[in-house]
């Protein structure tokens, strides 16, 4: 039901097909399932579909290797009048040992549209139920402020067409 659920985790084994030619987790997997459980994430608040606007602080603090258990948790901290702020970690626990790590962390946006190839939709207010919550949100909104700021550089930058 729209806005019941302000998080989801994902819980699964890292697998030899997701590893790169050094035998760790390639960071492009990490990202697909960083916007997948961002997604199931949005869209499970907002009970509409939902496009990835944004994704900022990317970091990839640990490898992730064959075998471990990853845990993919996306959470909400921010909404905006159709807009989604979520704080995704990606942790990876070694089972033999139980040694658990943050693997990867940043922060993504997702928008509601009134249908797949439509226009942004409200959806429901967020609102923080606790003092962690509360400095997510600030967290979010200084992150919305520098995205724009750095969005005018990106825009502002010189770039050629790329060469055949
Ligand atoms: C499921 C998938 O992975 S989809 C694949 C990847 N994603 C895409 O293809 C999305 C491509 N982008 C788009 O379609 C559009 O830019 C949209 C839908 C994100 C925004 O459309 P716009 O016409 O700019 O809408 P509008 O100006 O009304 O803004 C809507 C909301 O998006 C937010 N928004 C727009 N651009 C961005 C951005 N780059 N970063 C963060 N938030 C953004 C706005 O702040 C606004 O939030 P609010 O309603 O909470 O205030």
């Amino acid at each position: 039901m729209p806005g019941q659920q302000s998080e989801v985790t994902f819980r699964f084994l890292a697998e030899p097909t997701d590893v790169n030619f050094g035998g760790k987790v390639h960071g492009g997997m990490v990202m697909k399932w960083i916007d997948q459980a961002g997604y199931a994430c949005a869209v499970g608040w907002s009970g509409a579909y939902c496009v990835t606007a944004s994704v900022s602080g990317i970091q990839f603090v640990k490898p992730i290797l064959i075998g471990d258990l990853v845990t993919v948790r996306a959470r909400l901290i921010h909404t905006g009048t159709t807009s989604m702020h979520l704080a995704v970690d990606v942790q990876a626990s070694d089972l033999r040992t139980g040694e658990r790590r943050l693997a990867t962390s940043c922060v993504m946006v997702f928008v509601a549209l009134d249908r797949p190839d439509g226009r942004p939709t409200a959806v429901p207010t967020w609102t923080p139920r606790n003092e962690e919550d509360q400095r997510l949100q600030e967290h979010a909104r200084r992150l919305m402020e520098m995205s724009k700021a750095m969005e005018a550089q990106v825009v502002a930058m010189p770039s050629e067409p790329a060469s055949d």
